[in-house]
């Protein structure tokens, strides 16, 4: 479903990104770690087509991002770890100002609404601009606005960051249950409990160069991914 093949992005002299490549299958909940700086969210970005960059490939369900990257742009759904929304609208126009992008008809649109906005309860505040959110409020808006086109793949920056731990195990649910049904879900994340818990494969990047990938057994075997992860990065 997304495939990174041979991935470098460079600013300026920086290497933020070098020579990345990485598979995502449909049904996979894939964790991305690494240590700030690493180069998470400029992998995440150059997947989403948001972020150019200077050498490689990256694949959505076979079509290129750089060649096609509209089509890509249909097929997924990227939540930035900072939601950065349209404080002007309120919740429920900006829902449906993403239903209409993405031409979700009327019907599922306002069942999808309806069903995520009830789970994670913000069905009362949809009618409040959004300048007049919290943070996690926000958050919880840019989730639903996620899931109104049944994406195939959903691309996360830090998802977790904000929501209380309600919303969290909410999200957590709701990877579950789109994953089963071969819903790809590729996430940032510093928190390691969460990863190890919830991912079936996992990757390890370190100063933009993927150190260790693969299922979760595969990359921290008896051990915990905390461990794995801070033995590695003293390497
Ligand atoms: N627009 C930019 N211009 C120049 N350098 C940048 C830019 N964006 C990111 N970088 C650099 O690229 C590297 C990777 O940054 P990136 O934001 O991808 O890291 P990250 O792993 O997401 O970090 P964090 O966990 O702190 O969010 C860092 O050294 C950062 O300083």
């Amino acid at each position: 479903m997304l495939k990174i093949e041979r991935l470098t992005k460079i600013y300026g002299e920086k290497r933020a990104v070098d020579d990345l490549s990485l598979h995502i299958r449909p049904g996979e909940i894939y964790g991305f770690i690494g240590h700030n700086g690493a180069g998470k969210t400029t992998t995440i970005k150059a997947c989403c087509g948001i972020l150019n960059f200077e050498e490689g490939n990256i694949q959505i369900d076979g079509i290129s991002v750089k060649e096609n990257p509209l089509e890509c742009k249909k097929k997924l759904a990227y939540i930035p770890d900072n939601p950065d929304l349209y404080d002007f609208m309120t919740g429920i126009r900006y829902l449906n100002f993403i239903a209409d992008i993405f031409g979700v008809n009327a019907n599922d649109r306002q069942e999808r609404i309806h069903k995520y906005a009830d789970m994670f309860e913000l069905t009362q505040d949809l009618a409040q601009p959004i300048s007049a959110y919290s943070h996690g409020m926000k958050q919880k808006l840019a989730i639903i606005s996620a899931l109104i086109h049944e994406p195939k793949l959903i691309i996360m920056d830090e998802p977790f960051v904000g929501l209380d731990p309600k919303a969290s195990h909410l999200l957590k649910e709701t990877m579950h249950e789109l994953c089963a049904t071969g819903t790809a879900i590729f996430f940032s994340t510093h928190v390691l409990e969460v990863a190890e818990k919830l991912c079936d494969k996992v990757a390890i990047i370190k100063e933009g160069r993927l150190i260790c990938s693969g299922t979760m057994e595969e990359v921290k075997g008896d051990a915990s991914l905390e461990e794995v992860f801070l033995e590695m990065e003293e390497k």
